[in-house]
């Protein structure tokens, strides 16, 4: 089984997904093997996403498995693609303007997801990233389309492109595997602060034309642009 993908390209995609994955071992989002990223490879029906199982330490390249979007191994590996290949797979399929995905456990977010609360926007640097709440999909058992499904459709009703899967874990989608992480990674931090307002009491809320404004200046103002 062949794939008509310059090796360079591949090469390159595999070798930054090790980086992304060391990046959420970094940030704290991730314990032992828990947790995954993917890419989609430019141009093509196809995406790389971790080996299942495979401890963050022991990543290398070659433990990225291409796959295609049914999520069916797309060349000969002798590994197997990530427990959470098929929602990565429905999340390109249903949202082409998507170029990574990554599932996390993070503390913080997965303790608002066990308890079926979204994260609410009451700090600015939410409303930057998040121009809203962090919203709380449906539970859904790994290993078919429902989480995926659940993904796409509690994303399409927010800004939001982190979702807190009901007693699971935060999937984030970006335009590349770097904004999904990054994503990510802010969402752990915003679930964090929330928390610990809340031990100060109820947080305050903000107006939603201040999170428009907010949500729309860190898009097209904040940064380097
Ligand atoms: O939460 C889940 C299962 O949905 C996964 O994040 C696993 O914890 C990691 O699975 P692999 O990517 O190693 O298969």
């Amino acid at each position: 089984m062949s794939v008509d993908v310059s090796p360079q390209l591949l090469g390159d995609l595999r070798a930054e997904l090790v980086e992304r994955h060391q990046q959420l071992v970094r940030y704290g989002l991730v314990v032992w093997t828990a947790g995954n990223v993917s890419a989609r490879v430019p141009g093509r029906e196809l995406f790389l996403i971790k080996a299942s199982g495979v401890e963050y330490e022991r990543l290398e390249p070659a433990s990225m498995v291409l796959c295609d979007l049914n999520g069916e191994r797309a060349e000969q590996s002798g590994l197997k693609a990530s427990s959470d290949t098929a929602a990565h797979a429905y999340v390109y399929r249903a949202m082409p303007e998507v170029g990574g995905v990554v599932h996390t456990h993070s503390n913080y977010a997965c303790a608002f997801a066990a308890a079926g609360e979204p994260v609410p926007c009451v700090l600015t640097g939410i409303a930057d990233e998040f121009g809203g709440e962090i919203p709380v999909g449906p539970f859904a058992r790994v290993g078919n389309d429902d989480i995926g499904e659940g993904i796409v459709s509690t994303l399409a009703g927010h800004r939001s492109r982190a979702v807190l899967m009901q007693n699971h874990g935060v999937f984030t989608v970006g335009a590349n595997a770097e904004a999904a992480v990054k994503t990510a990674v802010l969402c752990e931090d915003s679930a964090k602060s929330v928390h610990l307002a809340r031990s100060l009491g109820e947080p305050l809320s903000i107006a939603s034309a201040d999170i428009d404004a907010l949500h729309d200046r860190y898009r097209n103002v904040y940064g380097q642009q």
